[in-house]
């Protein structure tokens, strides 16, 4: 049996363990912050439920075959004390996460080999801990090479769409397009429905193009295109649905904001790329959340 502890049961944690512990041959232990009892997910299929173990004290954990981690980038340190407990000589990590940082916050604990950085497409809401709405089945890419060849045959049962992609790259930088947009209903606290007002839509461009611009300096094979691909993709999804930014915000909790839109300052400060729109929205939700 293949061992797996997921730290960070929130909408992709809980989502991704309740599917995972469909498979009787996956023995999935859940690394909690808040307890709770068992895991139901609306999920476009209807409901599924789990009932792992969950832990709240890393003095309980032991090693495992694999690590999955779905807390929000700012709470990489406090789950620390998780990784301690969890991580063998021959444990992998994948790490479910937006952004394009997957990896360097683990390299001092393993190997890159024995990372596995995933880019996460699953919309899902958390509605009590526990409890999640999962809008569409989504989707999940990790590299082409062995450790994500490994971690993408874990959901070999689910309907998600995992796969592998020889460019991770160019993955992470597409997702990190469409999330960079996503300030936008953080910042006006609209859901995605706000991306049929052509203003709306506009101010999503600018975010993009910034993001476009760095990231094929970072090496990812961005298309033209991928702006208005981002506003439609907004405007073909639910009009109620709350991105994990927006959800942030309104639940006043930290916010990935760095991860999302700083990094394309950070980066595009590296390449010598202005990236104003990115950095006035970080600026602005920062200001009006304090
Ligand atoms: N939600 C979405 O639709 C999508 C999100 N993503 C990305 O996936 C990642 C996870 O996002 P999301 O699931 O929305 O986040 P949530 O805030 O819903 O869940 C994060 C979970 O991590 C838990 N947590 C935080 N710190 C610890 C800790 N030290 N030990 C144990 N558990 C901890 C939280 O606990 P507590 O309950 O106590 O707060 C919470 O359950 C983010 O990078 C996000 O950007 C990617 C695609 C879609
Ligand atoms: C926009 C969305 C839902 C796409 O999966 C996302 O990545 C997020 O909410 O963080």
């Amino acid at each position: 049996m293949t061992s797996l502890a997921l730290i960070g049961p929130g909408a992709v944690g809980g989502t991704v363990a309740a599917w995972l512990a469909q498979n009787p041959a996956l023995s999935v232990t859940i690394c909690a912050r808040t307890p709770f009892e068992g895991l139901e997910i609306e999920t476009p299929g209807g409901l599924i439920s789990a009932s792992p173990v969950v832990l709240t004290d890393p003095a309980q954990a032991r090693p495992v075959d694999w690590v999955l981690i779905a807390t929000k980038t700012y709470d990489t340190a406090s789950a620390e004390a998780w990784l301690d407990a969890l991580v063998g000589p021959e444990t992998r990590l994948m790490v479910l996460r937006n952004g394009v940082e997957h990896v360097a916050p683990f390299l001092a604990r393993l190997p890159a080999a024995r990372i596995v950085p995933a880019v996460v497409d699953i919309p899902a809401e958390r509605r009590a801990p526990g409890r999640i709405l999962q809008r569409r089945d989504g989707s999940i890419l990790t590299p082409d090479d062995a450790a994500g060849r490994d971690a993408a045959a874990l959901f070999a049962h689910t309907p998600i769409a995992v796969s592998t992609t020889p460019d991770f790259t160019t993955a992470a930088w597409t997702k990190l397009a469409l999330n960079c947009a996503g300030a936008v209903n953080a910042l006006i606290l609209k859901p995605s429905g706000v991306a049929h007002d052509e203003g709306v839509a506009e101010v999503m461009r600018t975010l993009v193009a910034e993001c476009v611009a760095v990231g094929r300096a970072e090496g990812a094979d961005l298309g033209d295109d991928l702006a208005d691909a981002v506003v439609a993709g907004n405007r073909a999804a639910a009009p109620d649905g709350i991105n994990s930014l927006h959800a942030d915000r309104l639940a006043g909790r930290p916010m990935e904001l760095d991860a999302r839109n700083g990094v394309i300052v950070r980066r595009g400060a590296a390449h010598g790329i202005p990236t104003p729109a990115n950095a006035m929205v970080v600026a602005l939700i920062r200001a009006a959340a304090a």
